[in-house]
């Protein structure tokens, strides 16, 4: 059973006060607590992750708690590691042999040292998610489970929602016949993972639980053991966590917890901020210490911070200020295109570094992952080294090199690697048998896979069949609606498509970075003279893994804004503000959606502790076309004093607006990129009937902007009423 709580007290000399000594009374007084639950409840940047911290070592430091008799909660990995380097600065000990980390990390490392009790074999695995569908499809064909009546997707939210409410099958109550299939299901599922030894994520945490609360000794083991439980960013624990935080306390140990509602982030996950008002009942709460002075950022960054954030609802209420002067307006800059905003951020961010920032002191944020890639893509022309965090370069993610797959399956159908990557994906009923049986069959008669496939029958040569077809079908197309026809054709944008309940967050971020594919093949016609898919293909071959920065390196971050949470950085760009964007669209249909993306922005700002950049494009592409956004209604929600505009300040969209478009004014520190040049006005006119490739015969019936900014409504006979872009949409007279 684990270590042993030790008897002998750590005592470091002189310690206490070297602790204490930089901060101030509320957050000294926050470390010196005594021993009970509290509840520190702050802002962005007021040192409630540095009070965590200096509260551990203080504690031990003063022989208050052994090393071993703490228990301390982060949020991601990233902070677990962080918050161990602290402490090993702030105490001569071993601080790897702690136990700080995520609920999963931590459930992780009980299970495997009580794996016995917990009736798991020593080895168990774990499985990812696309692990776990497909655990979930083979228990299905084994109960005869009508897969289309029962989606495999939805059983699988069906089993983590029931998991993450502390549900196992037999717990679920059944109304009609079609939940108590999938409770079937779900309890066959269970019965699969426990034979295979294998846990999914949400078991992790359940299992955990559920070892603790009926094996009495151990639980008892270890809340003797962990006499302090401290929890930060406790605003984003769900109810099961927070459960397994109550089992582990006890009756009698301090659960420490800091947080701040006005960071609360992941509702859509089932987190929730009650769980504050609970432990204050819980825990028999007397004391919520505020800490309301910010260390963090400037002046003004704080002013904008606190501005927007005022106009949430539902706030516990806390005021933030700071002892820094005022510091530098917010930059504000509008560009033509998001090409030109990744640009004009590749610019900036080589300008700071000139000056001397450090690249890994500067962030690039983003509200949605498919955002990346037009960064990504100004970054590497622009030679700056970068690392994106909490998710994966562009080129490197799953559905991308799905797409990727297909696509070079239609230039060279001898790739074994392309075709083993999706022949059974989407899921066509190809298994592991049949996959090998052509691996066999291959070798056999020394052909390749797909010429193997070919001969072999069934769903196999179906899938020959599918290459072969959309490669005919592609064959004259120009690159883009390549593209559009395989993401189509293939299935994958109908497999995320028809992703539900908590899924479909996921599902929507792989779309859009489908669509986002789309938009670099569009670009890509556009930049480079052999715009065939062949040359396309390499061009995503260098793109990927070519340029990202090495571990350890000096390179700046790319992140979501989710991933930011808890981190600072000396300059920040929140980019891609734009109405739909930031804020999200999904959130106008959900319930307190806006709120959420306002403290989502809140996030995004308070990351910035000098320099802050709010950067939005007129022009955006999605799916291929150009679409118009609004500007932010969170930029406009800032004050107006705040704010230095960079570009002329545009309030409305109209050509003239375009022709006004220019450097901006003396003292700002950079140019943005020069005003697209204007094409022959007056080529097309209202009423013009016009051809398009895809789109077919049509008349115009609107023109806006001008150049290559110029864009036509045109109302076709059979595709209906469409926005374009005349720069892509490369119309002819009819
Ligand atoms: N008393 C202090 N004196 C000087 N600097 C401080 C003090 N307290 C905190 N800081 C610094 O302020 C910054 C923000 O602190 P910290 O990250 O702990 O804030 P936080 O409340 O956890 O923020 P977030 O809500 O973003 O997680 C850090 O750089 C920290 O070192
Ligand atoms: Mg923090």
């Amino acid at each position: 059973m684990g270590n042993q709580v030790s008897d002998s007290p750590f005592h470091l000399q002189g310690s206490k006060m070297d602790l204490l000594s930089g901060l101030n009374p509320e957050q000294r007084a926050a470390v010196e607590l005594p021993a009970r639950s509290a509840l520190i409840l702050a802002g962005a940047g007021s040192g409630k992750t540095r009070v965590l911290t200096t509260r551990i070592a203080y504690l031990i430091s003063n022989g208050l708690v052994s090393p071993s008799g703490v228990l301390a909660v982060t949020f991601t990995n990233k902070a677990s590691k962080e918050m161990q380097a602290r402490l090993s600065a702030m105490l001569p000990i071993n601080t790897r042999s702690m136990w700080i980390g995520t609920f999963h990390g931590l459930c992780n490392r009980l299970l495997r040292a009580h794996y016995r009790e917990a009736n798991l074999p020593q080895t168990f695995q774990i499985l990812d998610s696309s692990d776990q569908q497909s655990a979930i499809k083979r228990v299905m064909k084994a109960l005869n489970v009508d897969d289309e009546k029962y989606p495999p997707r939805e059983l699988q939210n069906f089993i983590g929602r029931n998991k993450e409410q502390g549900l196992r099958a037999h717990e679920v109550e059944a109304y009609d016949p079609y939940t108590r299939r999938k409770i079937e299901v779900f309890a066959a599922y269970d019965e699969q993972c426990q034979r295979e030894g294998v846990v999914d994520f949400s078991e992790l945490l359940l299992r955990c639980y559920e070892l603790l609360s009926r094996n009495q000794q151990l639980r008892e083991h270890y809340q003797e053991r962990f006499k302090h439980i401290l929890v930060d960013e406790f605003q984003d624990t769900n109810p099961l966590q927070y459960r397994w935080l109550k089992l582990l306390a006890g009756q009698s140990n301090a659960l420490f917890a800091v947080g701040d509602d006005d960071q609360s982030i992941y509702a859509f996950r089932g987190a929730n901020v009650g769980n504050m008002q609970e432990l204050l009942r819980d825990f028999h709460v007397e004391n919520v210490i505020k800490l309301e002075q910010n260390y963090r950022s400037h002046g003004n960054i704080l002013d904008a911070a606190n501005a927007l954030i005022s106009r949430n609802r539902n706030r516990l209420g806390k005021e933030l200020w700071t002892a820094e002067h005022k510091g530098e307006p917010l930059r504000v800059y509008e560009a033509p295109t998001d090409m030109d905003e990744a640009r004009f951020i590749a610019d900036e961010v080589r300008h700071l570094h000139r000056e001397g920032v450090a690249l890994s002191e500067m962030a690039v944020l983003y509200r949605s992952n498919a955002q990346s890639r037009a960064l990504e893509h100004a970054l590497v022309a622009a030679g700056v080294s970068y690392r994106v965090y909490g998710g994966q370069r562009f080129y490197e993610r799953q559905e991308i090199k799905h797409a990727l797959a297909y696509l070079r399956l239609l230039v060279n159908q001898d790739d074994d690697n392309s075709l083993l990557r999706v022949i059974n994906f989407p899921t066509r009923g190809i298994g592991a048998r049949s996959i090998e049986q052509l691996q066999e069959s291959a070798k056999q008669y020394n052909t390749t896979l797909f010429d193997a496939a070919a001969r072999m029958g069934g769903k196999v040569t179906g899938f020959v069949g599918l290459i072969e077809e959309m490669r005919s079908a592609t064959a004259n197309l120009p690159l883009p609606e390549i593209v559009d026809h395989v993401l189509a054709h293939s299935g994958l944008m109908a497999n995320y498509q028809n992703e539900t309940g908590a899924k479909k967050h996921e599902a929507q971020e792989r779309i859009d970075n489908l669509n986002e594919l789309l938009n670099a093949a569009t670009l890509f016609v556009h930049e480079n003279e052999d715009d065939s898919l062949v040359a396309f293909l390499t061009h995503a071959t260098l793109e990927a893994g070519e340029h990202q920065a090495e571990a350890g390196s000096d390179a700046l971050h790319l992140m979501t804004v989710h991933a930011a949470k808890g981190l600072e950085f000396h300059s920040v760009f929140i980019s891609g503000l734009e109405e739909g964007l930031f804020p999200h669209q999904n959130s106008q249909n959900e319930d307190g959606g806006l709120d959420e993306e306002r403290r989502l922005m809140y996030v995004a700002l308070t990351r910035a502790r000098r320099r802050l950049y709010l950067t939005f494009a007129q022009s955006r592409m999605l799916h291929g076309q150009v679409n118009y956004n609004m500007m932010s209604s969170f930029l406009r929600e800032l004050p107006d004093e705040l704010l230095q505009w960079l570009s002329p300040r545009l309030t409305q969209r109209t050509p003239s607006a375009f022709r006004a478009y220019s450097p901006p004014a003396a003292g700002s520190t950079k140019l943005p990129p020069a005003p697209p040049a204007p094409v022959k006005e007056g080529a097309w006119r209202i009423g013009q009937r016009v051809f398009h490739q895809k789109f077919g015969e049509g008349t115009i019936t609107g023109l806006e902007g001008n150049g290559t900014e110029g864009r036509v409504q045109v109302n076709f006979k059979h595709a209906g009423s469409k926005w374009l872009a005349l720069e892509y949409a490369k119309l002819t007279s009819a």
